[in-house]
């Protein structure tokens, strides 16, 4: 459903991703991974279609994303950026409502208030309905924005850094419904600093470095620590059983050396 080829963006005189080649079938959960700095988000916008990229194309639902108008796009795919910002002093409630705008023959019907209600009621949201959106913690506005995202109903999900602010519990909660979202056959695409996470739910792995892609594929092949510590500049152990799922944590030199 969505591919990029040779795609590459520059700000000024420098490129900040280069060369990025990928392919996401209906179903399929990808992790970008990488340091600060390394294009995660830049990668995501042009994904997006909120940047155009400077070299190669995207291609989504087998059309140049270039020949979407604004409307179309939003009713395909949906966004979860970082930014948590809103213009008005909206309700949590109308935050999520937001995501039936592109949806909207003119006007409202009682059917996307029932589709908003259960979307705030997927992510635990429905006590937060009547709270102004600026009050809420950073975790509780991450849920009401994941409703938003579910009301839009679209077939492609892009998450920016979408765990940031929760806590270990409601991060799993969160990534097993993109997961359960997948298996109903969207895509999703999600920027993850938690290696251990990305192990888990996604079905592959784009390890991105200085903007380029340093490795593409299956989680299991590509969370090796060799290549993490490439890839951060830090060494990495492996933990857990060695038949089961890779857990990976960063250490300190002193005690990689032992
Ligand atoms: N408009 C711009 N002009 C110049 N440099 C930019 C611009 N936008 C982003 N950058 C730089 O490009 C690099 C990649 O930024 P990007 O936000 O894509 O990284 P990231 O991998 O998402 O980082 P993080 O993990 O810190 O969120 C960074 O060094 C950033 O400062």
């Amino acid at each position: 459903m969505l591919k990029a080829k040779n795609l590459g963006y520059r700000a000024g005189s420098r490129w900040l991703l280069k060369g990025v080649d990928l392919a996401l079938r209906e179903g399929e959960f990808l992790a970008v991974l990488g340091p600060n700095g390394s294009g995660k988000t830049t990668l995501l916008r042009l994904l997006a279609g909120e940047l155009r990229p400077t070299e190669g194309e995207v291609f989504f639902l087998e059309k140049p994303l270039a020949t979407y108008g604004p409307k179309e796009l939003a009713r395909k795919r949906a966004v979860l950026s970082q930014s948590r910002e809103m213009a008005f002093p909206y309700t949590a409630y109308e935050v999520a409502f937001l995501g039936r705008l592109p949806h909207l023959q003119g006007r409202e019907t009682p059917l996307d208030h029932q589709k908003t209600l259960k979307a705030l009621e997927r992510v635990r949201g429905l006590p937060l309905k009547e709270r102004l959106f600026t009050s809420l913690s950073g975790g509780e506005a991450m849920r009401v924005e994941a409703a938003r995202l579910l009301n839009q109903e679209a077939r492609l999900f892009l998450l920016d850094e979408p765990t940031n602010h929760l806590d270990p519990r409601y991060a799993l909660e969160l990534l097993c419904l993109f997961r359960a979202l997948a298996y109903e056959g969207k895509g999703v695409v999600a920027v993850l600093h938690d290696l251990n996470l990305a192990g888990l739910f996604a079905d592959r792995v784009l390890l991105l470095k200085e903007g380029r892609a340093m490795a593409y594929g299956p989680p299991q092949s590509l969370l090796h620590p060799d290549l993490l510590e490439e890839v951060y500049g830090v060494p990495f152990r492996r933990l857990g059983d060695p038949k089961g799922p890779a857990f990976l944590v960063p250490v300190p030199q002193e005690v990689a050396r032992g």
